[in-house]
């Protein structure tokens, strides 16, 4: 598979959404359940809901994409737009509901995952979250992120029907396809009296004390996505459409203008649970596909039944390759989960090396907040340890899930080491890793040395979104151990990295021979290398 600048193949991408996927607790964790708060506004700010955010987030970034033009789409150079009053949204400590977003998803930023497929993803994971029956909206990967910021389009709700007609078809999306966008994006959330005075109080559905900090929602059941906004609104019960439908202030009744601008056709069709989840999921793939021209994208996540949640490869202080990991499997996709997993190490031939077992599953705790959270049913975990015979070029789990293996190259991660000073304020400071590995002797030419990349996320200006940025440094040679020639070498993390930290990894490359990636860090403190404070003693 081709790779992208940061050595990284779609496959890569897709594995490293669907560990997330399945690991209770990351990217379900700040939208479980539907109305959990990630940033905690302060109390005079009602309304603020992750999921919703997230959701909105999707249509900011696409909608002025130009589908003809073959540019924007779902890019996230809405992190660049974030200041815009077409992107008005829910504001405190100084940043907005973009930014807030973005943030969020940086807990889990990682070189294997734009800003752009974490927004397509942070709608998959809403809407489960919001829906426990929704099964996962088709979601693709490979989206690559703007560097900069797109045009301005993003329509408003004071904006004529014809110039959010205009919008959507420059985007892609005709006027049923327009009234579908936004039936299914109004099914969660609400509109915020901080950002809409003229539209929040004035029908008085909804305020809270302090006065005018209320939120009006779209329907009765903010916090599920379902068609009961459709419902109310074709029956005038309940929120009767909600406020961008009821308000006085006509001009800024835009969600009126779009549902009957084809005599509510559109709506109506869509009306029962099935229907409003159907075209939902058709419409919210279209909007997550949009993307500029020369994107390739991956066929849809499943997840699959079996796959890898870490592996890596190391050498005992004998010079004996391991291989050790965790195997996931998730019983909606797979069914009942068996005691141990099974698998084969294969050679570039396809014959058996060596076959093995692992340890017993443990059942994952899928309490998220306090709340079951299972799109997947029943998730379990093997871990697994062996040592494995020369040749190996590929692991198969189950019969069902195979992962290439470099024994040529690799990093040593025990011999390997971090050191991580604390600043002044106890905060974690720039950290320093020392890097061991191993290449084939039969492979290392005299003299040859290896070149180190380190993946960082640097924070960029006017973005909250993680520029990923490589520093290479190079390794020499050190000694022999079995038939592995070590190289050691040392690298300084270059600045303070972006809000919110995630994954850093780290990979070595000899000629056109590149080793697998390692977690170097893993949030701010913890670390998959040893500690080391005197680099000259380890
Ligand atoms: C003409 C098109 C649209 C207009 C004028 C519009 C307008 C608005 C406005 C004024 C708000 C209130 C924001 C706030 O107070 O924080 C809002 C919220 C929201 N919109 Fe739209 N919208 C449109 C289309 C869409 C579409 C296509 C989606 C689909 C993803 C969507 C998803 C949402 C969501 C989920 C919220 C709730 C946000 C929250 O509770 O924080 N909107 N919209």
């Amino acid at each position: 598979q081709t790779l992208d600048a940061n050595g990284v193949s779609l496959d890569d991408k897709v594995l490293a959404i669907e560990r997330l996927l399945l690991t209770p607790g990351t990217i379900d964790f700040p939208v479980t359940p539907c109305d959990f708060n990630l940033n905690s506004a302060p109390n005079n700010i009602a309304g603020d809901q992750t999921a919703a955010q997230w959701v909105r987030t999707v249509f900011h970034d696409f909608i002025t994409a130009d589908t003809k033009a073959g540019t924007g789409g779902l890019d996230a150079s809405i992190g660049f737009e974030a200041d815009r009053d077409e992107n008005l949204g829910i504001t405190f400590k100084g940043t907005s509901f973009i930014n807030e977003t973005i943030i969020g998803f940086n807990l889990f930023a990682e070189v294997y995952i734009s800003t752009a497929d974490f927004i397509a993803l942070g709608l998959a994971a809403s809407l489960n979250a919001c829906d426990s029956g929704t099964p996962l909206v088709k979601l693709r990967v490979g989206r690559i992120d703007a560097t900069g910021p797109g045009p301005t389009g993003v329509p408003k709700p004071q904006d004529s029907l014809t110039s959010a007609t205009d919008a959507f078809a420059k985007a892609g999306f005709n006027k049923t396809e327009m009234i579908q966008a936004v039936a299914c994006g109004h099914s969660i959330g609400s509109v915020h009296k901080i950002d809409f005075p003229e539209i929040v109080g004035n029908d008085a559905t909804t305020d809270v004390s302090p006065p005018g900090t209320g939120a009006d929602t779209f329907d009765s059941t903010p916090l599920k996505f379902d068609n009961t906004q459709v419902q109310e609104y074709l029956t005038g019960t309940g929120k009767r459409g909600g406020p961008l439908v009821t308000t006085q202030n006509v001009t800024m009744q835009s969600d009126l203008r779009i549902f009957k601008s084809d005599n509510n056709v559109t709506v109506k069709a869509m009306s029962s649970a099935a229907s409003f989840r159907n075209t939902c999921l058709t419409t919210f793939e279209k909007m997550l596909n949009t993307v500029p021209a020369g994107t390739t994208l991956s066929n849809p996540i499943g997840p699959r039944p079996w796959i890898t949640k870490e592996t890596h490869l190391d050498l005992s202080p004998s010079g004996v390759v391991q291989f050790s990991g965790n195997i996931s499997t998730q019983s909606k996709a797979a069914g009942a989960a068996p005691a141990t997993a099974s698998y084969v190490y294969l050679t570039k031939s396809g014959s058996t090396a060596k076959t093995g077992k692992s340890q017993a599953g443990r059942l994952q705790n899928t309490n998220v907040n306090g709340v079951v959270s299972q799109p997947f049913g029943k998730i379990t975990d093997y871990s697994f340890n062996d040592t494995i015979p020369a040749g190996a070029t590929s692991i198969k789990i189950q019969n069902s899930y195979t992962e290439n293996i470099n024994m040529n190259l690799f990093i040593v991660p025990s011999q390997s080491f971090i050191n991580q000073p604390l600043n002044p304020d106890g905060s974690a400071g720039i950290a320093s890793y020392l890097v061991r590995t191993a290449l084939l002797t039969s492979l290392a030419t005299s003299g040859s040395s290896l070149t180190g990349t380190f993946y960082f996320p640097s924070p960029q200006p006017n973005s909250a979104a993680p520029k990923w940025t490589r520093t290479t440094f190079t390794l020499t040679k050190e000694k022999t151990l079995g038939s592995y020639t070590i190289f050691k070498g040392q690298v300084t993390e270059p600045g303070v990295h972006a809000t919110g930290t995630g994954l850093h990894h780290i990979d070595v490359q000899f000629g056109s021979v590149r080793s697998a990636k390692v977690i170097a860090s893993f949030f701010t403190g913890g670390s998959f290398f040893g500690k080391c404070s005197d680099f000259t003693k380890c």
